[in-house]
């Protein structure tokens, strides 16, 4: 039989037309993955609570397996319960589930649509990404190992004055996790906060007590991730919400005020960059650096949002703002909360203490504090480092992702729009994949010849835990978190006995029940709620040396020009 060009042409094109149907029809016919059957219009909303689904999730998980499906509102849920599932959707089809559903409130209110953790994925995303990238990847996230270096010798010093503060003093945390100044937990987030001020801004948090930028930080910071949450307003989860008047809408009103005291804050911090940078007055953070490029592109002033059109993408200013909000927000709460989790496990866990002690000493010695070369030295510490992330990973839920076009996955419908969690949790408390899972084993991932793996990356196939994500959204701040946690980590063991208070009639150890969820706070972000911990320098030598070392110090300061340390 003879066929035409044009025939076969359009042969081609209905075999493809039928094909699309077919792969339409059989799309469409594949059922929801299961879960909890839930009420009109509002789904499974009033079913757990969702400031903090983890613990509910959990038993979905066991209850409906690998993949299961809620509602809240009209927002449509699909949570990943094992890490074939995460792995498979995620990561290898990561140009499908890169977006985010961004909640109103939280991205388009109080953050002008400039969040780049909330952005759809899209081009104002890859380019913010991409700057971001240039700054945290495992090459340029090495140039802050000296304020790494620094910042931690100031931690240890103030771990050493701060002595028994937070046990004899009463503290009680403020109602949205806010952490008085005095307590060991300001130290701790004295140092992170500090290493990512540097990062974006070139500025140091040089006090502890009475430092204004370090309080509003951490007050903008628990103020977004509650306002982030996903269900905290009905209007995130039923978008037609957003056409009510203002008088039957206070969440716009809310949401622009917050804008406004972000903008404040965060605003200022970037017009002092940007005055710091056209005075020549030193402050090398990413902001100047970025200023100063841009403005030798021909751009001084780019007033407004987003980036421009032309290929060289130049972010304008909001989102530059937002950007370094970003990094901030993402780089000292995370890492804090991990230090907090680390101090509480080993405190639990005496044995798995006094055996990362005795490594330190036979490796380090009191003679020295530990530095970056020793780091292929400590397995013990490391694995005991990963054990904490996996027990308790800061961001339990990570950061949900949303998919572009629907997708099929073993049979199921994962329909275009669809919020796509990957439950970390759930992950993390795999019996198969981490026997006895809530137990506190560091000996699971002891590597004896002292090769130090971190697996922490995005590949699949060689992974420790799942804190960082997943895909094309992967932390960018992993290099530098896991550097932070090391010094941080090993400084302290080195340095200090560390010990619970005590109950006064029993005697016994007074430490928060890692088991209990009440331990930990709800939000994005699960840190452990503030606890007593007593801290004593491992003998004089120690204390003399971290003295030393603090003094030192501040010639580094001064020799940098940044502001030296006031206590
Ligand atoms: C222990 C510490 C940390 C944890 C547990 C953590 C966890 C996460 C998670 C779960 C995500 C979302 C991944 C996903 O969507 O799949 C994320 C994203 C991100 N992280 Fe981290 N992170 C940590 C430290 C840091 C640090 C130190 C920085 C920077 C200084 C940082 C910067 C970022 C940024 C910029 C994103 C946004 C990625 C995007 O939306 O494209 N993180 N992180």
């Amino acid at each position: 039989m003879d066929i035409s060009t044009n025939e076969l042409a359009a042969l081609t094109v209905v075999l493809l037309a039928t094909g699309m149907l077919f792969y339409a029809n059989s799309t469409r016919r594949a059922p929801l993955p299961p879960g909890p059957r839930g009420l009109p219009l509002l789904g499974n909303l009033f079913q757990f609570d969702v400031m903090r689904p983890y613990p509910q999730y959990l038993k979905w998980a066991q209850k409906y397996g690998p993949v299961f499906s809620v509602k809240l509102g009209g927002q449509r849920i699909i949570v990943l319960n094992s890490s074939e599932a995460a792995d498979e959707l995620l990561a290898t089809r990561s140009k499908l589930y890169s977006s985010r559903e961004s909640p109103h409130v939280g991205f388009d209110l109080v953050s002008d649509q400039q969040r780049m953790l909330f952005m759809p994925y899209g081009r104002e995303w890859k380019i913010a990404r991409k700057n971001v990238h240039s700054l945290l990847g495992p090459g340029p996230s090495k140039q802050m190992g000296k304020t790494q270096d620094l910042e931690s010798r100031v931690m240890l010093h103030d771990l050493l004055c701060h002595g028994e503060t937070s046990i004899t003093e009463e503290f009680v945390e403020g109602p949205r996790g806010e952490v008085p100044e005095r307590h060991w937990f300001s130290v701790v987030r004295r140092y992170t906060t500090s290493v990512v001020m540097m990062l974006v801004y070139g500025r140091r948090i040089h006090r502890i007590v009475g430092d204004p930028e370090l309080h509003k930080v951490y007050d903008l910071m628990s103020n977004f991730t509650h306002v982030s949450q996903p269900g905290r307003y009905m209007v995130d989860a039923l978008p037609v919400l957003r056409w009510l008047p203002d008088m039957l809408a206070p969440w716009r009103a809310e949401g622009r005020k917050t804008h406004k005291r972000e903008m404040d804050f965060w605003g200022k911090l970037f017009s002092d960059s940007r005055t710091a940078f056209l005075n020549g007055t030193g402050l090398n953070g990413f902001v100047q650096s970025y200023l100063r490029a841009r403005t030798e592109a021909g751009l001084e002033d780019l007033p407004g949002n987003g980036a421009t059109e032309d290929a060289a993408g130049w972010m304008r200013d909001k989102l530059i703002t937002y950007t370094a909000v970003t990094i901030v927000e993402a780089g000292s709460d995370t890492t804090s909360t991990a230090v907090f989790s680390f101090v509480l496990l080993m405190l639990s866990n005496p044995d798995a203490l006094q055996r990362a002690k005795e490594e330190m000493d036979a490796v380090v010695g009191s003679s020295r504090m530990p530095d970056w070369e020793d780091e292929d030295k400590l397995p013990w510490l490391t694995a005991c480092i990963k054990e904490t992330l996996r027990r308790a990973p800061p961001a339990p839920l990570g950061i949900p992702h949303k998919v572009d076009e629907d997708d099929v996955y073993n049979g199921y419908l994962i329909p275009k729009g669809s919020t796509v969690i990957g439950n970390i949790w759930a992950i993390h408390m795999d019996p198969v994949r981490y026997p006895d899972p809530t137990a506190f084993k560091p000996e699971r991932f002891y590597n004896p010849d002292g090769k130090l793996n971190w697996a922490s990356g995005p590949d699949t196939h060689n992974r420790d835990h799942y804190i960082f994500g997943w895909g094309r959204r992967f932390c960018s701040g992993k290099y530098l978190a896991e550097a932070s946690m090391f010094i941080v980590l090993s400084r302290l063991i080195w340095g200090f006995d560390f010990y619970a208070a005590s109950d006064p009639q029993t005697g016994k150890a007074r430490l928060p029940d890692v088991n209990d969820v009440d331990t930990f706070t709800d939000g994005l972000v699960t840190a452990p709620k503030i606890y007593p911990v007593g801290f004593k320098p491992r003998s004089e030598k120690h204390a003399e040396m971290i003295k030393a070392s603090y003094r030192e110090v501040q010639n580094d300061w001064q020799s940098m020009g940044l502001a030296g340390d006031e206590r």
